[in-house]
């Protein structure tokens, strides 16, 4: 086995809402190993964006509470101070999120951008800072680098801010990079080019990658291992082949039977009605996903649901994957969980 680069575990990020705390990350623990993808899956709301900014101290710790442990590079990143966390940020840790706009500044150049990392965490000549921009500027595939170099964010189509955005991530050679829903903002060619490109750099750096995503298309082609998360709770962990040939989880099943494409050579797409909870609303005990499936008896579901290893390396929530099937008055329509991709 690979070595872990970082390892999420026992971690709870919960918000204070009006005078009490809610768990929007219940108790999650996940190891990404050195050059391994690991995509985080689920529906809006389960809790995917929240554990990505609990790993890069990113919350405001005002109305934001955090236990467990975010291990990486032999240090607990929860406990660092905001100093320390600094030089980890940007620098071992590249972060790639949702809006390339957003995540760039208007007022600054391209190449001061990129610049602006290294200023922080490598010593470098302002010779060599310019070279090096440059070949990350080629690197994520902008071929006329001068020009881009002095170019303002709006001179800039979306999909080459987001590959600006790369660039930057890139910048001081991280172990781990973190993309929260990386082409999300981008139209359907686009996304393809960006995903091809990350999985190339991917390659060649051998980083992990933290890939947080709702679309199960980006998971198939770049993930290693899945992570399936539902209201705040891992409920299913597998490698990707595995967890698309095999999935057990009632929420899983039902994320992979809303994809049409899935249903070549089946008769029936499989529908499976509700949201995830709001974090008031969630129930703190028993299986979370039983108000959803509510045709399995509750004997089937555990009180204090753990994960299982079902299979060798494929963990799953909860005995009710044992006995979960879809009834066939479900069969139907297509409404459920198409609402965010789409
Ligand atoms: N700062 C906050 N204060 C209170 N509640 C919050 C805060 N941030 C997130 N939440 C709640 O925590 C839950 C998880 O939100 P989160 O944004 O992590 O979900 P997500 O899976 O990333 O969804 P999306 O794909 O829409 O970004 C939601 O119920 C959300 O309303």
């Amino acid at each position: 086995m690979k070595n872990p680069v970082l390892e999420i575990k026992n971690l709870s990020t919960s918000f204070n809402i009006k005078g009490d705390y809610y768990a929007a990350v219940d108790d999650v623990s996940i190891t990404v190993h050195e050059n391994e993808v690991v995509a985080i899956v689920g529906e809006s709301g389960c809790g995917k964006s929240a554990l990505a900014l609990s790993v890069m101290g990113l919350h405001n710790l005002k109305n934001t509470k955090l236990e467990g442990q975010v291990n990486f590079g032999g240090q607990n990143l929860l406990s660092l101070s905001r100093n320390a966390l600094n030089k980890v940020r940007g620098k071992d840790i590249g972060m790639i999120f949702q809006d390339p706009m957003t995540a760039l500044n208007p007022l600054a150049t391209i190449g001061r951008q990129i610049e602006e990392p290294m200023d922080y965490h490598m010593k470098l000549s302002a010779s060599d800072k310019k070279k090096r921009v440059l070949e990350l500027l080629r690197r994520v595939g902008i071929k006329n680098e001068q020009r881009v170099y002095e170019q303002y964010p709006h001179e800039l189509s979306g999909g080459m801010r987001q590959r600006v955005v790369i660039a930057i991530a890139l910048s001081c050679d991280p172990v781990l990079l973190l993309a929260d829903e990386p082409t999300t903002a981008l139209d359907v060619t686009i996304q393809a080019q960006i995903m091809d490109l990350m999985k190339e750099l991917q390659n060649q750096m051998k980083t992990g990658i933290i890939l947080i995503t709702h679309d199960l298309g980006v998971v198939a082609e770049m993930a290693d291992r899945v992570v399936v998360m539902y209201a705040g709770q891992v409920v299913e962990i597998a490698d990707v082949k595995e967890l698309f040939a095999n999935p057990l989880h009632p929420y899983t099943r039902s994320l992979l039977n809303s994809i049409p494409a899935n249903m070549e050579g089946k008769e029936k797409l499989h529908v499976i009605d509700g949201i995830v909870p709001s974090l008031q609303n969630l129930d703190r005990t028993g299986c979370r996903f039983a108000p959803r499936i509510e045709w399995i008896p509750a004997e089937d579901h555990e009180e204090r649901p753990e994960m299982h290893e079902a299979e060798p390396n494929h963990f799953v929530r909860c005995s009710c994957y044992k006995t979960f099937y879809f009834p066939e008055d479900r069969v139907g329509e297509r409404e459920y969980v198409a609402t965010e991709s789409e």
